[in-house]
């Protein structure tokens, strides 16, 4: 479960404070798959930050999994992202000079996971998203569509309790778009991992059960 209380986030830049996020309060129970919606700079990217532990917040209270992240220090942070988060983004992210069998492993390589175990845990999740055939492939040989399940892969392969995507569809066309969207929502139901998806793409906000709108740095709409 994630739980945001009072969640601000102050950026200065120079003499200026961009109130990013000015009061989140926010539930989401595990399993859920939301879309986070709003206008470009509402807070989107931001609220991700905060619930990926890429960032601290400003002042307020975030919790993940029974954790609370605002008490934790760097080591803390990144131990709890290796955990129990995997991030989506939208410019996939995958190591270039990696095949996708090796951007898969990469993670569980950094969780200490021996090499056997990555080899068949990264071919079992391959064959998951549809692109068994494509291991050997670097991201390069690859489409638009095909690199995002690789990432979707990567996130989902050390079992995380969230899955976090910041535009995952936004270099997609809409059939792949849509592909994408099925894929997730079957791992989602499957797993229970939670997925939180921010987004512009209304196929993507039509897609999710629960829509969350940010506007100004607060929810607006969640329904
Ligand atoms: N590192 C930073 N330093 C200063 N201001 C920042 C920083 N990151 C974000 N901001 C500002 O915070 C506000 C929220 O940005 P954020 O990226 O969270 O919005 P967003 O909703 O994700 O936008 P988009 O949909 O365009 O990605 C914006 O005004 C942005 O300019």
């Amino acid at each position: 479960m994630v739980i945001c209380k009072d969640v601000w986030k102050i950026y200065q830049q120079g003499e200026v404070k961009v109130e990013a996020l000015r009061g989140v309060d926010l539930d989401i129970f595990q399993g859920e798959f939301v879309s986070l919606a709003g206008a470009s700079g509402s807070g989107k990217t931001t609220l991700l930050n905060m619930i990926g532990g890429l960032d601290s917040v400003s002042s307020g209270y975030v919790e993940v999994d029974g954790d609370d992240l605002s008490g934790m220090n760097k080591n803390g942070l990144a131990d709890l992202r290796l955990s129990k988060i995997g991030f989506v983004f939208q410019a996939y992210n995958l190591i270039p000079v990696l095949t996708a069998y090796e951007n898969v492993e990469f993670i569980m390589q950094l969780q200490g996971v021996p090499a056997e175990r990555r080899r068949e845990l990264s071919h079992e999740i391959l064959g998951r998203v549809g692109i068994a055939d494509m291991g050997e492939r670097k991201p390069a040989e690859l489409s638009g569509g095909q690199q995002q399940r690789v990432a979707v892969a990567r996130a989902l392969v050390s079992n995380p309790s969230i899955i976090l995507a910041d535009e995952p569809t936004a270099n997609l066309d809409s059939k792949t778009s849509e592909s994408l969207l099925e894929l997730m929502a079957e791992l989602n139901q499957e797993s229970q991992t939670t997925f939180i998806v921010a987004t512009h793409d209304p196929q993507v906000i039509e897609f999710t059960k629960r829509k969350i709108l940010i506007s100004d740095g607060k929810v607006a709409q969640d329904c």
